[in-house]
């Protein structure tokens, strides 16, 4: 159990969700668009910083790997204290990290959602080549949910994906790794960004319409961040998905045009009214409150 629920007396007792991420100087992903996420989703949000780069949204220009012993210490600080409901992970860089992230997240039997993040919008790499077979054999088998995007989906299953049954595919490849959702998302294809979404038995299309913009930089983190805040606040994994599915859309739609290259989304539109609106028939993703 990570979450300390019972010392707080009358306390309003938020819901908490860890990032365990690199840090990127521009703010347009890593562990800071987690934590905007986080807030805009109404969950406090806390950290443990992986790498810092210097980064911006034109390219990554530097990046400093933190020491192990460091990265467990800043899980075990939070854990120990706070608790999280859920938490995800994002640039791990090494073998060495992902090994420690694994063994902390066995600890504390944390609910966990996998970004596999392997490289930046600007082709720089945030993950060492040797370090895709510890992820596969190390972190996968402990995730709940993972959120590949194509790329990365083609070297986990180390094959070309080209179409939607390749998603598919795909799909059930990463499954049987041991992970219990995955979500293949279609941003870096050509068409309409569909992402598909497997939990072992059935398979749910999420669609939008694409929007034309430069301004995709941290679409990825936002949508695992989205993914665990909501399972942080209790939704069931195909809601959180799909919930998140709309968060993204709606912030990339909503980007404040930031930097000369690919800039940031927006976190902090109205983003309550959609997730209490009652669309379609839905409750909204979380239903009123
Ligand atoms: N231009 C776009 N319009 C609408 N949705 C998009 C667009 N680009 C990416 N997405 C969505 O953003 C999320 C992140 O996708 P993707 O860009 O593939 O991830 P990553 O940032 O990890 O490369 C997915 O839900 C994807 O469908
Ligand atoms: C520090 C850091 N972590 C992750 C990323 C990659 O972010 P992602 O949302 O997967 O994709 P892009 O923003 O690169 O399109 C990053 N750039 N930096």
């Amino acid at each position: 159990m990570s979450r300390r629920g019972d010392e707080e007396g009358n306390r309003r007792v938020s819901p908490r969700a860890l990032t365990i991420a690199g840090s990127d100087s521009g703010a347009g992903a890593g562990i800071q668009a987690d934590l905007k996420t986080f807030a805009a989703l109404e969950v406090y949000g806390l950290s443990a910083i992986t790498a810092i780069t210097a980064q911006n949204t034109r390219s990554v220009y530097a990046a400093y790997e933190l020491p192990v012993e460091l990265i467990e210490a800043q899980i075990d600080a939070v854990l120990e204290d706070i608790g999280a409901d859920a938490a995800k992970t994002g640039m791990l860089a090494s073998p060495q990290i992902i090994e420690a992230v694994a063994g902390r997240v066995r600890k504390w039997n944390l609910r966990l959602v996998v970004d596999p993040v392997m490289r930046a919008k600007s082709g720089d790499a945030l993950l060492q080549s040797d370090a895709v077979q510890a992820l596969r054999s190390q972190l996968l088998p402990l995730a709940e949910v993972i959120t590949p995007n194509l790329p990365e989906a083609e070297i986990l299953v180390g094959g070309p994906i080209d179409t939607l049954e390749d998603m598919r595919e795909a799909a059930r490849r990463i499954h049987a790794l041991g992970v219990q959702h995955v979500v293949v998302k279609g941003g870096h294809s050509s068409g309409e960004p569909i992402d598909v979404y497997f939990d072992g038995q059935q398979f749910v299309e999420l669609r939008s319409q694409r929007i034309k913009t430069a301004h995709t930089h941290g679409t990825g983190c936002t949508f695992s961040a989205a993914i665990t805040a909501l399972l942080a606040r209790g939704l069931p994994v195909e809601k959180a998905v799909a919930g998140a599915k709309r968060y993204i859309t709606e912030a990339i739609r909503q980007a404040p045009g930031i930097g000369h290259g690919h800039g940031p989304v927006e976190h902090f539109w109205q983003w309550r009214q959609l997730a209490t609106s009652t669309d379609a028939g839905s409750e909204g993703l979380i239903g009123a409150s």
